[in-house]
């Protein structure tokens, strides 16, 4: 399977600085309309902070699958992903906000015997910056559509809700080659915030579909534009595919914070972002019928993808 060793170079932004320069946002517009990728900085999360959710996941995953599958995904909290439902390397739990320490407790407190909430603070405190941090990032990503888009947050974007995923990704045994560790996919969110350790294996997808390395690099987070912000900007960002490559005999951590519309928003880009003489690509449509189809459709399943909201709400049908 090994493909391509090729990183490729994102735009960096600085998440600290209180204005951005006009060459800053045409460089990030420009990043989001070809890659859907960019690396934030000085965004105020500690490496502390990592370390200590990293070390709390290595205990939690390392408890028996029995213990586990009590979380899902036939259970009704259906919090945990096991093996083998994504592919035989993946694992995750998810924990949903705005309440972020209730969603991390019920969990915990089906996981752990011994009773302790720090778990569900830490969570707390994280889920808590990152819904945050996506506020900004979503009215930066405005800004560099253009003039006056910024005000769209307050019309369009106030409701949004976040939910992360801690994903785990066991060691191969027998590496001769890569063997892929989550499939292709796109996100389902506005924007996605992705925090990996340093063993690396994140690709993206070219526009000629070509997979391209995102290395890790120490202190800056990652963020993707997922497909409701894709619809929404009548494809000025893009939702790009994506997977995880495992190269190494060693197990991967990383944590996805996803920001999304509110379940019955309506999706539907703007007139003036769409703009004078071009057509809206996608018809509007209600964010949960979205996430329906996506989990209920054998080809959009999940993380193994090759049907997006283009199939679910492009205004032209697809050549398949
Ligand atoms: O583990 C990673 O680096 C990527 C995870 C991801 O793409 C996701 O959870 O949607
Ligand atoms: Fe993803």
């Amino acid at each position: 399977m090994s493909e391509s060793k090729i990183s490729v170079k994102l735009h960096i932004l600085d998440i600290s600085e209180p204005e951005l320069q006009p060459s800053s946002l045409s460089s990030l517009a420009q990043t989001c309309k070809t890659w859907g990728f960019f690396h934030i900085i000085n965004h105020g999360i500690s490496t502390d902070l990592y370390s200590k959710i990293c070390s709390m996941s290595n205990d939690l995953f390392s408890l028996p699958s029995e213990t586990k599958l009590k979380l899902g995904p036939f259970s009704s909290s259906k919090t945990y992903t096991p093996h083998f439902l994504a592919s035989p390397f993946f694992e995750s739990l998810r924990v949903s906000g705005p309440n972020f320490f209730a969603s991390a407790q019920s969990s915990a407190d089906v996981l752990f015997d011994q009773q302790s909430s720090l778990f569900s603070e830490m969570l707390q405190e994280y889920g808590t910056k990152m819904a945050e941090l996506s506020k900004k990032i979503t009215e930066i990503l405005l800004m560099s559509l253009g003039d006056g888009f910024k005000k769209k947050y307050e019309s369009e974007f106030k409701n949004c809700q976040g939910y992360m995923r801690i994903n785990n990704y066991s060691a191969p045994q027998n590496l001769d080659d890569e063997v892929e560790g989550l499939g292709m996919h796109t996100d389902m969110s506005c924007v996605t915030i992705l925090y990996q350790d340093q063993i690396g294996g994140l690709q993206v997808r070219s526009e000629e579909g070509k997979w391209m390395d995102i290395s890790p690099c120490e202190g800056t987070l990652l963020v993707n534009i997922g497909d409701m912000l894709q619809a929404w900007s009548n494809e000025k960002l893009r939702s790009s595919e994506h997977r995880v490559v495992l190269r190494r005999p060693e197990n991967r951590f990383s944590l996805a914070f996803f920001w999304c519309f509110e379940d019955d928003k309506v999706v539907l880009a703007p007139d003036d972002v769409v703009g004078e003489g071009s057509e809206r690509i996608y018809k509007p449509f209600v964010c949960l019928d979205y996430l329906k189809f996506r989990e209920n459709n054998e080809r959009g399943k999940f993380e193994k993808v090759g049907f997006t909201v283009k199939d679910f709400a492009g205004a032209k049908p697809q050549v398949m």
